[in-house]
């Protein structure tokens, strides 16, 4: 037997750490009661700091269940969804963080779609059969529970494709506006460009709306482009397969496509957009929006660790990936690109620029 020569005070420091990792479920749910409350809505509709009655009147939160909803938001304090101030008669009021303002449904930048699809059961029951999964021959844990992939169960429940529409619309008006502001060097000067996998258009009339020299077009399955209801002035929608053919343009941009394949299918799919532009002497290029697993600009600790945790939802779902540089690098040269740049820019995620 391995000798363990551990001291007591070490063994309670990791039982602290265990109980972290064990109530980390519940910092989840504190941000799907968040949600279901409104509270980041109540206090942006209020205008000013809010004291917790107030909070709680204007939440219907009943007087008998005040004294525990306090509990609760000093919790959220303590997770930065919030943040408290006093005023200057003494009294404790609750304002919003960065955080809590991603909560606010009326804002453009607005999370919450994307926290409902997560937050979903359907996203999460299966990552408690992982353990059985791991011994199973099933591609994917959501398989090995459901009996079925992903987008078959999608295609089953319409009220699903919709939630999972709006969580990835929502994602790309955060990011389009931040790629507009700190990385429009990369888009700029493009006369044409191609979103492949483009979803509802998001990002493509985010950059056609900052660049309208660009002429933008949007690739993406038939069944997802016939069921647009999006403005259609500033971009073009095609529907069509990314694994057969991309619509001709100088640049190419996949945001959040290649994180949902194997390496295999991703090399399939650099090689139809290298098909798609022209030579690097001709501006030819492919965009790439995804995470590179240990390059990030946010240096907190748990940066490098939720990429992780990406990595495990991506594997649950659908057999995807989240790639370190050498992992993407071996892609990218086996799609035959001769070079590539990283510019981290978004947090987690980098913008991969690829040349012919
Ligand atoms: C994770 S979503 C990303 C959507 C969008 N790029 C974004 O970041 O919000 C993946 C998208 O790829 C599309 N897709 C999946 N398979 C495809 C294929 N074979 N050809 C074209 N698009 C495809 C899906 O319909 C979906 O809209
Ligand atoms: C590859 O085919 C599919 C991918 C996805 C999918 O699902 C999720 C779900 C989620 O909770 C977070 C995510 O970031 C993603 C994705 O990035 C992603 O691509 C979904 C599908 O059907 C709805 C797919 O067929």
């Amino acid at each position: 037997m391995e000798e363990t020569n551990f001291g007591s005070q070490e063994l309670l420091e990791a039982q602290a750490h265990v109980w972290h990792l064990l109530f980390s479920y519940l910092k989840s749910m504190c941000l799907k009661c968040s949600l279901e409350l409104g509270i980041a809505d109540a206090l942006m509709n209020h205008g000013k700091p809010m004291e917790l009655t107030d909070l709680a009147f204007a939440l219907s939160i009943p007087p008998s269940k005040v004294e525990a909803f306090g509990r609760f938001m000093t919790t959220l304090v303590n997770l930065e969804l919030f943040s408290k101030k006093q005023d200057i008669s003494g009294t404790t009021k609750f304002v919003l963080t960065p955080m809590s303002h991603l909560l606010v449904k009326k804002e453009t930048m607005n999370m919450t779609p994307f926290l409902r699809l997560i937050l979903d059961p359907l996203m999460c029951d299966s990552s408690h059969t992982l353990g059985p999964w791991f011994k199973s021959p099933m591609e994917t844990p959501f398989e090995f529970h459901f009996g079925k992939p992903l987008w078959e169960v999608v295609d089953e429940k319409p009220e699903f494709n919709n939630m999972f529409n709006e969580g990835m619309a929502s994602d790309s008006a955060l990011v389009g506006d931040v790629v507009m502001m700190t990385c429009r060097d990369v888009f700029k000067g493009l006369k044409s460009l191609v979103d492949v996998g483009g979803g509802t258009g998001t990002m493509a009339r985010a950059i056609a709306h900052a660049f309208p020299g660009t002429k933008c077009t949007v690739l993406d399955l038939a069944h997802v482009i016939d069921t647009l209801k999006e403005d259609n002035s500033l971009v073009e929608y095609v529907g069509g397969d990314m694994f057969v053919s991309v619509p001709h343009a100088q640049a190419a941009l996949l945001k959040w496509i290649l994180h949902d394949w194997n390496d295999e299918e991703c090399i399939k799919i650099l090689q139809r957009c290298k098909e798609a532009i022209p030579s690097r002497e001709d501006g030819g290029k492919i965009i790439i929006i995804d995470m590179v697993v240990g390059i990030t600009t946010d240096k907190h600790p748990y940066a490098v660790e939720t990429q992780l945790l990406f990595d495990l939802l991506m594997m649950s779902l659908v057999s995807g990936k989240e790639r370190n540089e050498s992992e993407w690098k071996k892609i990218i040269l086996a799609a035959g690109f001769t070079d590539y740049k990283i510019t981290p820019f978004l947090g987690l995620r980098s913008v991969i620029e690829l040349y012919p």
